[in-house]
C-alpha cells in the first residue's frame, strides 16, 4: 500500500509524520524500521502517528517511535512538530492543541510567531518514577560504568532521562558513555543520556544520547530535564536556554511545583508517499 507522510524536524531531530486520521493503514514494527532506515528506508530519528483521540475531551493522539521501533512515552521536539502538522494538514484550525500521548496529555499553543510553546508536565525525579534502581531519591547518584565511576541526576519527563554534567560539551565522550549509560542494567526501560555543560545560570550546552536512536541533533524531553536537573542542584536560574547541535531551546520551569514550558521551532521539510510492503 501507499503512505503518505510529511518530514519534519525540531532543531534538526527529524520526524516523519503520518496521519491516520484520515488514511488507514496497519504499520507493523517491521514497516517501522524500514522506514526508519536511511538508505533502504525514508529515515528518521522518530515516527510520529496522528490518530483520532480515545479521550472525547482531547483533540488528538499522537504515538512516538522511535528508530529501533520501540514506542515511547514523550518525545518533546515532536509534540512541536505535531502540533505544526495537524494544522498544516487542516485537521484542526485550532492554535490550542490537546493531546493524548503514551506520557500522559499535553497541552501545545502555535504561536503566531510559528513558534509552538509546550506545556511538557512537571519533572518527576524518583528513581521508582525514571524508572531507575537506586536505594531513594537524591539530586545525583553514582553509577558504574566500566572503570568509571559516574555522578548522574534521574528525571522522568514521561520519558527516562539520565544527566550527567560535563566540562565540554564538544570533548564529552558521548559516543562512548553515550550507548553503556542508554543500556545501564539500573534503568529497566533503558534511558535517555544528556551530557550537560553550565555555561551559565541561565545557559547551558547538552548533547543527548537518545535512547533507541542514538545521538541526535537535538533532544526536546532532555533539555527539558537538564535544566530541571540544573536548577534542582542550584547550578540554574529559569528561563533557561538550552544551546543543542541542531539549535536553541528556551525553558522556563518557574517554580518546583510548576511544569515545564518549552518554546522552539517546528519545521516542515517535505511531503511524500512510501510503499509499505
Ligand atoms: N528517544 C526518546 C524519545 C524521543 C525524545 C526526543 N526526540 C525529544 O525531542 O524529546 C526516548 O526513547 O524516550
Amino acid at each position: 500500500m501507499l503512505l503518505h507522510f510529511t518530514k519534519m524536524h525540531g532543531l534538526g531531530n527529524d520526524f516523519v509524520m503520518v496521519d491516520l486520521v484520515t488514511q488507514r493503514a496497519r504499520i507493523t514494527p517491521a514497516h517501522i524500521c524500514q522506514l526508519a532506515d536511511r538508505r533502504f528506508g525514508i529515515g528518521f530519528d522518530q515516527l510520529l502517528i496522528v490518530e483520532p483521540p480515545r479521550d472525547p475531551t482531547m483533540d488528538f493522539r499522537y504515538r512516538i517511535f522511535n528508530a529501533d521501533g520501540s514506542e515511547v512515552e514523550n518525545c518533546g521536539n515532536g509534540a512541536r512538530c505535531f502540533a505544526r502538522f495537524v494544522r498544516d494538514q487542516r485537521l484542526t484550525h485550532k492554535r490550542d492543541i490537546h493531546v493524548e500521548t503514551a506520557g500522559g496529555p499535553l497541552v501545545l499553543k502555535v504561536q503566531h510567531d510559528g513558534m509552538v510553546r509546550v506545556d511538557m508536565g512537571r519533572p518527576r525525579f524518583s528513581p521508582a518514577g525514571v524508572p531507575f534502581e537506586a536505594a531513594g531519591d537524591q539530586p545525583l547518584h553514582t553509577l558504574q560504568v566500566g572503570e568509571e565511576t559516574l555522578s548522574i541526576s534521574v528525571v522522568s519527563m514521561g520519558n527516562p532521562h539520565a544527566v550527567l554534567q560535563v566540562d565540554d560539551v564538544e570533548s564529552a565522550p558521548v559516543e562512548r558513555l553515550g550507548p553503556a549509560i542508554e543500556a545501564h542494567p539500573r534503568f529497566p526501560r533503558k534511558v535517555n543520556a544528556g551530557f550537560m555543560q553550565v555555561v551559565s545560570p541561565s545557559r547551558i550546552r547538552l548533547r543527548v544520547f537518545e535512547r533507541g536512536s542514538g545521538e541526535t541533533l537535538a533532544c526536546g524531553t532532555g533539555a527539558c530535564a537538564a535544566v530541571a536537573s540544573g536548577i534542582r542542584q542550584g547550578l540554574l536560574k529559569s528561563p533557561v536556554t538550552v544551546e543543542l547541535p541542531g539549535g536553541e531551546l528556551s525553558i522556563e520551569w518557574p517554580d518546583p511545583e510548576a511544569a515545564l514550558i518549552m518554546v522552539g521551532p517546528a519545521t516542515r521539510v517535505f511531503d511524500g508517499r512510501v510503499v509499505l510492503n
